[in-house]
């Protein structure tokens, strides 16, 4: 395997607060301990031991930053702009040891099962709905996302969305390719001083409540968790509340069964005649068929998707009635604005969140950390320095039962154990351990021994 070249910056600048006029008294002073501090912490690279080159399937047109980040480490990278099917991934993921998703690509049980080499996922984007996040941990497969690259993208896009319904441009644009001259003020408004209904104030809502305020809206926001209102918006006590009151509802919540139809027939009647409803989040989250007939009633002005239950897996396939059975209807109703799910489809968002995921696979697969990861404990340690080489680092995915860690430091007992941090969550236990001296011979027995332990998931051991 090639040696991995690039030193992530895990322990950030070695000067460090302590360096005030007080703890120092002269410039010498600071600048030898800055020197030795900085040799103390210079970090080792690492990676695994076990000499198999390490394989990475991009699915989605993951950016070129991630690429890049991946082969500068040595790794050998598949990148392909579309998604896979579930058989199409079944067949193929033998063979790699990380795969990169979007929101396309199902990774489901039976693709776990699959993937007999594989270390790690990682979702180029906020969304986790499509991984079996349960599966993947008890698999001993940590799964890391963007938690937030593309929210200013997608909100930016809400803000478009806004000012196209209320002044029907959309339309009005349909209308001139077809030779239609058509101007009109009736049914258009200002969006100021108008009411922005925002559902989950999380990353993307908060940032849309700033903009749409400095926009003359004003902003209510609905979520299951007390939360800061940002400016002057105003947190409502229920969603019905927040339905009976605003002019445009924005849905920014994630895929969850209690998210799934979260508008329908009942909610839609909520709505203000005449309101607007926009939904970036998931295709779930509404039920299109009840927001058909609220359109189509005249109950509501327009509406803008840009997700559906159902999405085409790469550019060029139709977006029909087989896919979805309303969507020629939906695509006849006038002010409905149809986007093919482009809300984090940015230079800037697709370029953050490649650096953003590719730096947390290559700190998982090199160092072992799961800082970040959404369905496994969270546990790194201080890095093993460059003064240490014969320390080996043991990563240990385990069964969460009593008893494991004195199975796993009574084959660790006779090394010093240098450092050692555990932590689990639900099902699923994680141990990171530095050991010092150990011989390059004793590397394959240690691994074998802990392998052996009766609740192990997964054992790797990086050097
Ligand atoms: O989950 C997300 O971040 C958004 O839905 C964007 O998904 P995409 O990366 O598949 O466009």
């Amino acid at each position: 395997m090639t040696p991995a070249v690039s030193i992530p910056q895990r322990t950030g600048p070695a000067v460090s607060a302590s360096y005030s006029p007080t703890n120092a008294t002269s410039i010498h002073d600071r600048m030898n301990r800055r020197d030795s501090v900085n040799a103390i912490r210079m970090p080792k690279v690492l990676h695994p031991v076990d000499n198999e080159d390490l394989r990475l399937l991009l699915l989605e047109n993951i950016s070129q930053e991630a690429v890049k980040t991946f082969r500068d480490q040595g790794f050998h990278v598949d990148h392909m702009t579309k998604a896979l099917s579930e058989d199409e991934l079944v067949e193929k993921i033998g063979s790699y040891h990380a795969i990169g998703i979007r929101s396309k690509t199902k990774i489901t049980e039976r693709v776990i099962k699959a993937a007999s080499k594989l270390l790690v996922v990682g979702c180029f984007c906020i969304g986790t709905n499509q991984v079996d996040l349960d599966t993947a941990a008890k698999a001993g497969i940590p799964v890391f996302n963007s938690p937030f690259s593309n929210s200013r993208s997608v909100a930016e896009l809400v803000i478009s969305e806004v000012i196209a319904l209320s002044r029907q441009y959309f339309q009005r644009g349909f209308e001139m390719r077809e030779g239609i001259w058509n101007k009109q003020s009736k049914g258009c408004w200002e969006i100021r001083g108008k009411v922005l209904g925002i559902v989950g104030y999380g990353h993307i809502g908060s940032q849309l409540s700033v903009l749409s305020e400095a926009m003359g809206m004003r902003v209510i926001f609905y979520d299951v968790v007390n939360l800061m209102p940002l400016g002057s918006a105003r947190q409502v006590e229920s969603l019905s509340a927040l339905l009976e009151e605003a002019d445009f509802v924005t849905l920014h919540v994630p895929e969850l069964p209690e998210t799934t139809n979260m508008i329908g027939a009942t909610e839609l009647a909520q709505m203000k005649k005449g309101a607007y409803l926009i939904n970036n989040a998931r295709g779930k989250v509404v039920d299109i068929p009840a927001l058909v007939d609220a359109l189509k009633s005249g109950h509501l002005a327009g509406a803008a998707l840009d997700v559906y239950p159902s999405e085409p897996g790469s550019n060029g396939a139709p977006f029909d009635d087989q896919l979805n059975s309303w969507a020629s209807t939906l695509r006849s109703i006038p002010n409905v604005i149809l986007t093919p799910h482009i809300g984090g489809s940015t230079e800037e968002a697709q370029r953050m969140i490649g650096e953003e995921v590719s730096s947390a696979l290559v700190r998982y697969l090199n160092y072992g950390s799961t800082v970040g990861a959404v369905n496994f404990p969270e546990v790194d340690l201080r890095a093993i320095t460059a003064e240490q080489p014969d320390h080996v680092r043991v990563c240990y995915v385990h069964n969460n039962i009593p008893g494991v860690l004195r199975q796993v430091n009574e084959v660790l007992s006779p090394y010093n154990v240098e450092k050692q941090y555990s932590d689990s969550k639900s099902d699923v236990a994680y141990l990171m351990a530095d050991i010092a001296d150990v011989s390059p011979t004793d590397i394959n027995r240690l691994r074998e021994l802990i392998s052996k332990t009766s609740s192990n998931i997964l054992t790797r051991l990086l050097a």
